[in-house]
């Protein structure tokens, strides 16, 4: 992508009255890309899918029956998340629960029909190769629990050097952008490669790969305008959470993660009681359950999957026909991306799971480790389609 940089920005308060309505939501973009042209066409891609309030129920294939337990409390979570008025505490803590539900091993009758209508992207390989043909393969890669296994301390989740040099691969023959709920500068210290798109704060902090210079290709920071009451909140949840044993509040810039993963059950009422009561005061900031952890978010129309079309388009990949966009992620904010890709028919969601989930990605890896043999495996077979050895 030529270097050469304007930084465009806009407002939308001047807009429609539904664009008004919006911009309470969220008022102030700001979009840097490589020429006058794409950078309009990027902020108009922007805007509309700041806008765009329909969200799709794919044709997920139907859950097997004996897991109805499971996919019934996921959808009471997700009803939880997104109702008005606040919900009680023992909702809350229940919901806590459910966000790390008990898992069937793999082997079970659960597993392995769930297999069936999720199979391996590993013993699948053949037929992503083969659909790729005539097609540019761009790689998204969730972060936590994707490319670094899950541990008790977020701050020491460090990804091997293999798996480094297993992205590093791929990023030298596609377009490889991280999408992470973690803070963009935070998780570009965990991977430590330059050459790649980092979407940091669930794709709410978008920047393109250096050039070498101070420049960046792209940058994308639609939930700017929230970034004080972020901050102010930050401090009110570590002032109160800080005699919780084991609680970590941490900031992921536009977003914030309170987790409990070392909190004692019997003190999760407590801590709930605590974050509700923070929140209580911002009513423009929403809350989801995530791995052991509580997200806070800016109530804007922002998501992973929202960063991934908005990096297609900024890529130059609007056209379907040209692109196979391979998005891989182990977390609930990764089926944005993955219904994303569902609804618009384009590419493959992977889901990095060992236990059946409800999800709209097409195909599943167990752990990292799979991942990162999926990532070699592309590299390899890149190589041998160059050399014109590889028939699919
Ligand atoms: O979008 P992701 O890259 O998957 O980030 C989601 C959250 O990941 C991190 O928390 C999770 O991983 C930690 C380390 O393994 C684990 O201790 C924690 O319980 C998990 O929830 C990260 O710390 C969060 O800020 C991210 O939002």
């Amino acid at each position: 992508m030529n270097m050469f940089l304007r930084v465009f920005k806009y407002r939308t308060q001047n807009n429609t009255n539904k664009k008004k309505q919006e911009s309470e939501k969220m008022t102030n973009q700001n979009v840097v890309v490589s020429d006058a042209k794409s950078t309009m066409k990027v902020a108009a891609v922007a805007m509309a899918a700041m806008s765009n309030t329909s969200i799709f129920s794919p044709a997920v294939p139907k859950p097997p029956s004996s897991s109805a337990g499971r996919f019934v409390r996921r959808k009471a979570l997700k009803k939880l998340e997104t109702q008005g008025g606040p919900p009680k505490i023992s909702a809350w803590v229940d919901s806590m629960r459910a966000s790390s539900p008990a898992k069937s091993p793999p082997s079970s009758p659960d597993h392995d029909s769930w297999m069936v209508t999720h199979p391996s992207a590993l013993e699948m390989f053949e037929e992503i190769a083969k659909s790729s043909k005539g097609k540019k393969i761009v790689m998204f890669l969730d972060y936590d629990g994707t490319l670094s296994p899950i541990v008790q301390d977020p701050d020491r989740a460090f990804m091997s050097d293999e798996m480094r040099a297993a992205v590093k691969s791929v990023a030298r023959y596609f377009p490889t952008a991280i999408v992470s709920g973690r803070g963009k500068d935070k998780v570009h210290d965990f991977v430590k490669l330059n050459e790649l798109y980092y979407a940091g704060s669930h794709g709410m902090d978008i920047e393109g790969p250096s050039n070498g210079s101070d420049d960046k290709s792209i940058v994308c920071q639609p939930a700017s305008e929230f970034l004080p009451i972020i901050n102010e909140v930050y401090k009110k949840l570590v002032s109160k959470t800080q005699f919780i044993e084991g609680a970590y509040v941490e900031s992921n810039k536009f977003c914030l993660s309170v987790h409990f993963r070392n909190v004692d059950e019997k003190k999760w009422p407590e801590l709930a009681e605590q974050v509700k009561e923070v929140l209580s005061d911002y009513p423009k900031l929403k809350m989801t359950y995530g791995r052991k952890v509580l997200e806070i978010k800016p109530t804007i129309k922002w998501n992973k999957g929202k960063a991934l079309e908005f990096l297609l388009e900024a890529l130059g990949f609007s056209n379907s026909k040209d692109v196979l966009p391979i998005y891989i992620g182990d977390d609930r904010t990764d089926e944005d991306a993955f219904k994303v890709l569902r609804k618009k028919k384009q590419g493959f969601g992977i889901l990095v799971s060992k236990f059946p989930k409800e999800t709209s990605a097409a195909y599943t890896l167990q752990d990292p480790s799979e991942v990162m043999c999926f990532l070699q495996r592309m590299v390899e077979w890149k190589q041998a389609s160059q050399r014109g050895y590889y028939r699919s």
